[in-house]
């Protein structure tokens, strides 16, 4: 394959301004993006009826029925503009396409859900900035709620006092660097038990999830409770012992130390409670699509979590 961008300068509202061709090694065009001056765009991907007939063609944007020209015979027409770029450049604009045509009649939503440290958080931060989303860790809700009532010397199970500091939890003010500890997570999981704080937290969660153009929500629930109707739901998960390692190397990489046994204890325990908790316990929705990150790196989860997103818009586009 290779990619080309043409810029196609002219005042014509009816016509694109930016296109992105992605042309096969039989130099047909194989997939087609026009941005439009409004902000508009269609794309086009090639099928396998060689006359084209199959094509999903979205936003009046077809693939060309002639073999794609030359940079220089394109560029000697002074009103383009053509160069060659990398794959990268044009999947940027491939995934950005297939966002924003969707989001045109919809609020986004994507939810991920797994066990701690499967790096749920990384791949959410990753995916709102991919496809421009909000991004909400509803983890960092729980760990508020423990938080406050550890800060008060509370018990974790006094539940009146956990329902007032959910109803205080306000989502525009939650401290990561505060509450990211690895104890606070492990406090967390013991106010998350309780049906009470969690349809307070959830309610807000929701909220949040409906702002335009929607948002990439990670947790435990989000795809079975908070989003049901999630356009994207992603199971994300890894082996217990990967997690503990990826935990402990996080720890130290910012000068802390911890023993690797304890952090897998705390993780098997941790595992324990969000699945075997009567309200909302932690599982894959049955519309989930599983990504199991043991063997890849993050760069690699991000791939595969964005391929799983674009299969799925363009399928819903074609439809
Ligand atoms: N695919 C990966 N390969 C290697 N390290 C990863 C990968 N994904 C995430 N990490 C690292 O693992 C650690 C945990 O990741 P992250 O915080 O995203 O997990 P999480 O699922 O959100 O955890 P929690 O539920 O506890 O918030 C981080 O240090 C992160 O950089
Ligand atoms: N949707 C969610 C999110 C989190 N929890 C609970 O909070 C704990 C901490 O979560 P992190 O993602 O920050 O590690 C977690 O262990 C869960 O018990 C939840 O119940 N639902």
């Amino acid at each position: 394959m290779r990619y080309f961008f043409v810029h196609w300068k002219h005042d014509i509202p009816e016509e694109p301004s930016h296109l992105w061709y992605e042309v096969a090694d039989d130099n047909f065009q194989n997939r087609t993006i026009e941005f439009y001056a409004d902000g508009s765009v269609g794309f086009a991907i090639r099928g396998p009826a060689i006359d084209g007939s199959e094509d999903i063609e979205v936003g009046g944007t077809g693939n060309s029925t002639e073999g794609f020209p030359d940079l220089a015979e394109i560029n000697s027409d002074s009103q383009f503009e053509a160069l060659e770029v990398a794959a990268v450049d044009f999947e940027r604009r491939w995934s950005e396409a297939l966002a924003s045509r969707f989001r045109m009649t919809h609020v986004f939503t994507i939810a991920i859900d797994g066990p701690a440290g499967a790096g749920k958080g990384t791949l959410a931060r990753r995916l709102a900035d991919h496809y421009r989303l909000n991004l909400l860790d509803t983890g960092l809700t729980y760990r508020a709620v423990a938080y406050a009532l550890l800060q008060h010397a509370l018990p974790l199970d006094n539940v009146s006092a956990a329902e007032t500091a959910a109803r205080q939890v306000d989502l525009a003010k939650l401290d990561r660097a505060v509450l990211s500890a690895h104890a606070a997570g492990e406090a967390a999981s013991k106010v998350a038990v309780y049906p009470t704080v969690r349809r307070i937290l959830v309610e807000k969660q929701r909220d949040f999830a409906k702002t335009p153009p929607g948002a990439v929500l990670d947790g435990r629930d989000i795809g079975t409770v908070v989003c049901p109707d999630a356009d994207i739901k992603l199971y994300v998960t890894a082996s217990a012992e990967v997690r503990a390692r990826r935990r402990l190397a996080e720890i130290e990489s910012i000068g802390g130390t911890a023993n690797f046994t304890e952090i897998l204890a705390d993780i098997m325990r941790r595992d324990e409670r969000d699945m075997g908790r009567a309200d909302s316990p932690l599982k894959p929705a049955a519309d989930a699509h599983l990504l199991d990150t043991s063997e890849m790196a993050i760069e690699a989860a991000f791939l595969a979590a964005m391929a799983i997103i674009d299969d799925v818009l363009a399928k819903r586009n074609k439809a």
